[in-house]
């Protein structure tokens, strides 16, 4: 047939819809996009569908036997360090050295892959640039596949960015962040991509195709020999790890580098995951560079963990920050894990933004996140996460005024003192009251997270605060634990039980708030009702769903030629 460019008819002759050139096995059902075209290309799905096939079970086994965990969890047992990996705790080992062109994390950013974001970040001053495929991210076919190829021009040192509405170009300065990659969890699957008949794994999706292409390059310019680098988000056991592991091996293989070139932190970011840090670092002891307090996901999954122990409430969202005892007990014994095995023990996001039009509430806020900054330098943090290019001078001005001149604290900030913190400290309660303005706040902020996700934003500025999946998470699950144990709202004197009607009532008066705030067309135009749908069932589930992710994201999958497709 007599096609033109890129298989469109010529007149008179039939349509061919233009399509990826695949291997063996793998039918790509996104969008047909001349620019995803080139990372989508035939080696490259072959390296992510070997992936696939070498580790699916693994990945099917470690998401079991999380539902088992889950299992005893919900019938009463508590996490706590396992005896069988006692000679790992106990052991004297250490993790690679670290790569001479990460040793100094002082400051990172972290935000979407957006190509905008992804300069902006690069340029910000911070020394590394956390650019992620995950909670900042909405994960739809359009948002992932426009991030590989930013991520592939920003390696290349080639990206540009023309804002025609203000007349501005954006564009790599000399001087750059050091790019590391955060793909999605073991549990997203990847609904555009299918392998054997299977919808890929996400995570294999993000990692193979951008270690596919920008392995070599980010060597040169940017690892000195080592990379790409990576973070690892929400696992919940050290056999997660070995397969990240395994992965990194299988990679560097195809890549005909040597082992322990690829280099991850991994989030401590959920309970379980707390009580096998040493397990983890020694699973991934060659290919390490540290851990990171999620705190954000951290406190979504302590409520995940103990959702059938109402013994164990959380109060209101806003009281439970870092000085709360398991909060910083978790901080602390990461601390001197990750120092005693050689690697950076990173701090994490502090929620606040800068506020542009009231200079009082910016002081106040910046106020906040400098004395969370300086309670993680004087812990021993080696490093911190900012979320905007805002709060990087004042983050900054925090580490070096407290490590001088050094570019970690690994060998000065052993603390010892943190190594007889207990599973007790660990799993203490937070302390503080319940609210009905606790309730509202998460509800107004839970509906409108999503509805912003729905429409492809992943991280958001609300309330002058940094909304994205985690901090989504904790509204969504407090809201239904608060509403399953009909818990009593007893800091404001009203002494009302949270029941489902309850919650009804609070839903349709936020939505009212929340379309006076956006104003009517904005109400309209956006998927509020639809957000508020999704949020309401899954707050009022009779099972906790596991991730407000999964259940959303089949709104967001958009399968060609065919249209949306249910998983
Ligand atoms: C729990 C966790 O996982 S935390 C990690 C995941 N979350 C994140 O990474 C959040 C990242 N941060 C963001 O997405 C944004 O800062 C938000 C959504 C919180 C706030 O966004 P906005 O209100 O739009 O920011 P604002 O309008 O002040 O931005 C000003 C400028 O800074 C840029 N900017 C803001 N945040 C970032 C960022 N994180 N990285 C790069 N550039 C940024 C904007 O692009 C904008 O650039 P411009 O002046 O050239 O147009
Ligand atoms: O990913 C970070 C978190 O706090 O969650
Ligand atoms: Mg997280």
């Amino acid at each position: 047939m007599d096609t033109g460019t890129y298989g469109y008819p010529k007149q008179g002759v039939k349509k061919i819809d233009p399509s990826y050139d695949v291997p063996e096995g793998v039918d790509i059902r996104g969008r047909y996009d001349e620019e995803f075209a080139k990372i989508l290309t035939k080696d490259a799905l072959k390296f992510v569908a070997e992936l696939q096939r070498e580790f699916r079970s693994h990945i099917r086994y470690a998401l079991e036997c999380r539902k088992e965990a889950k299992r005893r969890y919900n019938e009463g047992a508590l996490p706590g360090f396992d005896p069988a990996t006692r000679y790992i705790r106990e052991g004297e080992w250490v993790c690679a050295p670290v790569p001479p062109a990460v040793a100094d994390r002082k400051v990172e950013i972290t935000g979407p892959v957006e190509r905008k974001m992804v300069i902006n970040a690069l340029n910000s001053g911070a020394k590394v640039f956390m650019a992620d495929f995950e909670d900042a991210l909405s994960p739809s076919w359009e948002n992932l596949m426009r991030g590989q190829v930013n991520l592939k021009d920003a390696v290349a040192g080639t990206i540009t960015f023309n804002d025609k509405a203000r007349n501005k170009v954006y564009k790599l300065n000399d001087q750059t962040a050091k790019l590391f990659v955060r793909p999605r969890g073991w549990h997203l699957p990847e609904a555009h991509i299918f392998i054997d008949g299977e919808p890929a794994t996400g995570c294999l999706v993000d990692f193979g195709l951008y270690f596919y292409h920008n392995h070599a390059p980010f060597r040169q310019t940017q690892g000195a020999g080592f990379g790409p680098f990576f973070y690892l988000p929400k696992m919940e056991h050290s056999r997660e790890a070995k397969i990240w592991n395994n992965v990194f091996e299988r990679a560097e293989k195809m890549a005909g580098i040597e082992r322990g070139s690829i280099r991850a932190t991994v989030l401590i970011e959920t309970l379980p995951a707390v009580f096998q840090m040493n397990e983890i670092l020694y699973e991934l002891r060659d290919h390490s560079v540290g851990l990171n307090c999620g705190r954000w996901d951290y406190i979504f999954s302590y409520v995940k963990t103990f959702q059938a122990h109402p013994d164990r409430l959380l109060p209101d969202r806003v009281l439970v920050g870092m000085t709360q005892h398991f909060m910083k007990s978790y901080s602390d014994l990461l601390i001197q894990t990750c120092h005693r095995r050689g690697v950076h023990a990173m701090g994490g996001m502090a929620a606040q933004i800068p506020i542009r039009d009231d200079p009082a509430a910016n002081e106040a806020a910046l106020e906040l996140v400098r004395k969370d900054k300086l309670r993680e330098v004087k812990a021993g943090h080696d490093g911190t996460w900012a979320a905007h290019p805002g709060l990087i001078p004042a983050y900054v001005e925090v580490f070096n005024n407290n490590m001088g001149n050094a570019p970690n604290q690994i060998k000065d900030a052993k603390r010892d003192d943190a190594a007889s913190i207990t599973e007790e400290d660990l799993l203490q309660i937070p302390r503080g009251v319940r609210t009905m303005d606790g309730l509202r706040l998460n509800t107004r902020v839970g509906i409108q997270y999503v509805a912003a996700w729905l429409t492809g934003s992943g991280s958001v500025p609300l309330y002058n605060l940094m909304e994205d999946a985690a901090t989504a998470e904790i509204s969504r699950v407090q809201n239904w634990q608060w509403i399953k144990y009909g818990v009593e709202l007893d800091g404001d004197g009203l002494g009302v039980r949270v029941s489902k009607e309850l919650f009804s009532r609070v839903v349709e008066e936020e939505m009212a708030r929340i379309e006076s705030e956006v104003g009517k067309d904005k109400f309209k135009k956006g998927m509020y009702k639809e957000a508020c749908k999704i949020f309401k069932r899954q707050c009022t589930a009779p099972t906790l769903d596991d991730f407000l992710t999964l259940d959303a994201y089949n709104y967001i999958v958009i399968q060609h030629p065919k249209g949306p497709a249910k998983l």
